[in-house]
């Protein structure tokens, strides 16, 4: 066994998913030859641990509680296969073998059970694929969804491609998105028809779904992909790293925000097929340094065959695991184990159906026919056709209520979403212009209230000289994005590495974020992360806005869309400032001007 396979059966580097996902020992007793209460029993065992798992989860046969164990001989072992398959059967779930081994006194084995769903519903995990330009992240994706080979000259990534520059540059810059389909047994559903994949289709046959969420490369689409990171709610991070190339340009930028999101990374190194051996072991060799440093702690491991791949996969969550697969887009090595290690993926939002509604929206869309369609993700509760919910904040804190009149779920008819899962909804009576990225969907019992102030603990990672009060710079908070100024703080600097609490306001609009979610505050280099420790109401700062709010609205020409609003929650409203050197923002300045000058 080499050194990585011990990491991974280690302790530490698991203990939360074998707790979860590994059978007891009594059940693994009861399972050769249960009792008709016993089996109930582990009926009831199985259903929990299944809907935990939100429809799949793995049992070891012949292991005990630590993992270790013996085996079963082989009577014994067709016999608890027999018991895992009848209690599979009564809640409508298959069993995929995913490994059978001899061991000391018989067999182990590990057995997916996975739900088979109806054909509007699948699971949705959600993969961030970072990593510097060239590492081969768009010919990766073109090759697990299309099913075919690259030709190292771009072929595969062709069928990707979003935006006619692109075509051009061959380089990623919008956010895009990516579907991989695994039916219950774990085959992939991806057939492409004339070069074209039918999403329709492949939700309808899949169980599982994995969405891509491909992220730009460059350096100079990194406010995209801090985007993508934050908005998109992604479960895991997918680094790429060219094989030859190793950690350069943007490829620690990358992996230190997805740790600053506290979102578990697993690695992708292509190109094996055209990097000399002795470069491949150098780039592993800092890439292992890395991982392993103070500021990353991961235990890496690369993945070498299917055993490798379940254990990385069920103790993946963990987070500290960071799994590593070495990979050829050009002769297919090794893409069987990272397709495995994609179908065994769990998601990581916990899904409540009970608690309010709350949706997070990404993007705004005006579709003939249909008029306006907002997309995004739920992060809370569940969202069901003609629901009525609350749409904001508006520029003035201001939320309203909204119809829900069609859902789509990656382009298919759904009559409902739930936390975790991404949607597009088709809204009653709004037009696309009241509606930007960053705000959100709730129900009206969460009572939703706009802030312009908040208080944070970051940590500078970065920045060349000294931050203090007035320094503006963008704030990415879940789907928002909009540039804060510090107000305050707990020291009078801040210099790269310092940790500090500091009170940021909008300098725009108001807010909807909340306590405990993760934040990234940057400007060119400049890079602080950190969390919303609370949001601030100052009674002064609410009647100053208040004013600066009717002062504004009397100025301004009537909108129609905003002139009969309902007003459900009264909130503050600001004018923009744009007097920082640090920040100057070209939308709301240029709109700025143009009002000025139909005032004038
Ligand atoms: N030989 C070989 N070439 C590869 C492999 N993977 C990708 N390539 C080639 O590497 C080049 C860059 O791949 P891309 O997929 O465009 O890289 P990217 O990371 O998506 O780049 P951005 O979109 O700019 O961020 C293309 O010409 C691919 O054909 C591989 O495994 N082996």
């Amino acid at each position: 066994m080499s050194d990585d396979t011990e990491h991974m059966n280690s302790k530490n580097a698991a203990p939360q998913c074998i707790a979860t996902n590994s059978p007891k020992a009594r059940e693994k007793l009861s399972l050769v030859d249960p009792t008709d209460d016993q089996f109930e029993t582990l009926k009831e065992q199985l259903q929990r641990r299944m809907s935990e798992n939100r429809g799949e989860t793995i049992y070891e046969l012949g292991v005990n509680e630590d993992g270790g164990g013996n085996g079963l001989d082989e009577d014994n072992y067709s016999a608890a296969l027999a018991t895992l398959e009848a209690l599979a059967a009564t809640i409508n779930a298959d069993v995929v073998e995913l490994g059978k081994r001899r061991v000391e006194k018989g067999f182990t084995g590990q057995y997916l059970l996975r739900r088979r769903v109806d054909d509007t519903d699948f699971m949705e995990i959600r993969v961030a694929v970072v990593g510097n330009v060239d590492a081969g992240k768009s010919t990766l994706l073109g090759v697990l969804t299309h099913g075919e080979l690259d030709n190292g000259r771009g072929y595969a990534r062709q069928r990707l491609f979003r935006h006619k520059h692109e075509m051009e540059s061959g380089r990623t810059s919008s956010v895009g998105n990516d579907i991989l389909g695994f039916d219950s047994f774990g085959n992939v559903i991806n057939k492409p028809d004339h070069g074209t994949l039918d999403w329709v289709r492949i939700c309808e046959k899949s169980s599982k779904i994995i969405t891509f969420i491909d992220l730009a490369g460059h350096e100079k689409y990194l406010k995209t992909t801090v985007f993508g990171m934050t908005g998109h709610v992604p479960d895991f991070g997918m680094l790429m790293i060219g094989a030859n190339a190793g950690i350069i340009g943007m490829t620690k930028e990358h992996l230190g925000l997805a740790l600053a999101l506290s979102v578990p990374v697993f690695i992708v190194v292509t190109k094996i097929d055209m990097c000399p051996p002795n470069i491949l072991q150098e780039n592993l060799k800092m890439l292992f340094k890395i991982l392993k440093s103070q500021g990353c702690r991961k235990v890496p491991v690369i993945v070498k065959n299917s055993d490798e791949v379940v254990l990385s996969a069920l103790n993946f969550v963990s987070e500290r695991l960071c799994p590593i697969f070495l990979v050829s887009n050009v002769n297919g090595e090794n893409l069987d184990l990272l397709k495995m290690f994609l179908n065994l993926l769990t998601s990581r939002t916990e899904g409540n159906d009970s608690e309010p509604a709350e949706f997070q929206i990404d993007d705004t869309y005006s579709v003939p026919g249909v008029g306006t369609v907002v997309s995004g993700t739920c992060l809370r509760g569940i969202i069901t056709l003609n629901d009525n919910l609350l749409l904001g904040p508006d520029a003035v804190g201001h939320f309203l209520p909204v119809a829900i009149k069609s859902i789509h779920r990656k382009r298919m008819n759904v009559k409902h979403v739930r936390a975790g899962q991404t949607a597009s909804f088709a809204l009653k009576k709004i037009k696309r212009s009241q509606i930007r990225k960053g705000m959100v969907l709730v129900s009206p019992e969460i009572n939703p209230q706009a802030c312009w102030e908040f208080e944070g603990e970051i940590v500078v990672l970065h920045h060349p000289t000294t931050i203090s009060s007035r320094y503006q710079a963008m704030v990415h908070c879940g789907s928002v994005r909009q540039t804060a100024s510090i107000i305050s703080m707990d020291r009078e600097f801040l210099r790269t590495g310092d940790k500090a609490i500091v009170k940021f306001k909008f300098i725009k609009h108001p807010e909807f974020i909340r306590p405990g979610q993760r934040m990234v505050f940057r400007e060119g280099r400049t890079k602080a992360v950190g969390s919303v420790l609370k949001l601030l109401f100052s009674p002064a700062s609410v009647q100053q806005r208040v004013k600066a709010n009717k002062a504004q609205n009397s100025m301004k020409p009537k909108h129609p869309n905003t002139e009969q609003k309902p007003k459900i929650q009264q909130g503050v409203g600001e004018q923009a400032t744009t007097n920082d050197e640090h920040h100057v923002d070209t939308t709301s300045t240029s709109r700025n001007m143009k009002y000025s000058k139909r005032l004038k």
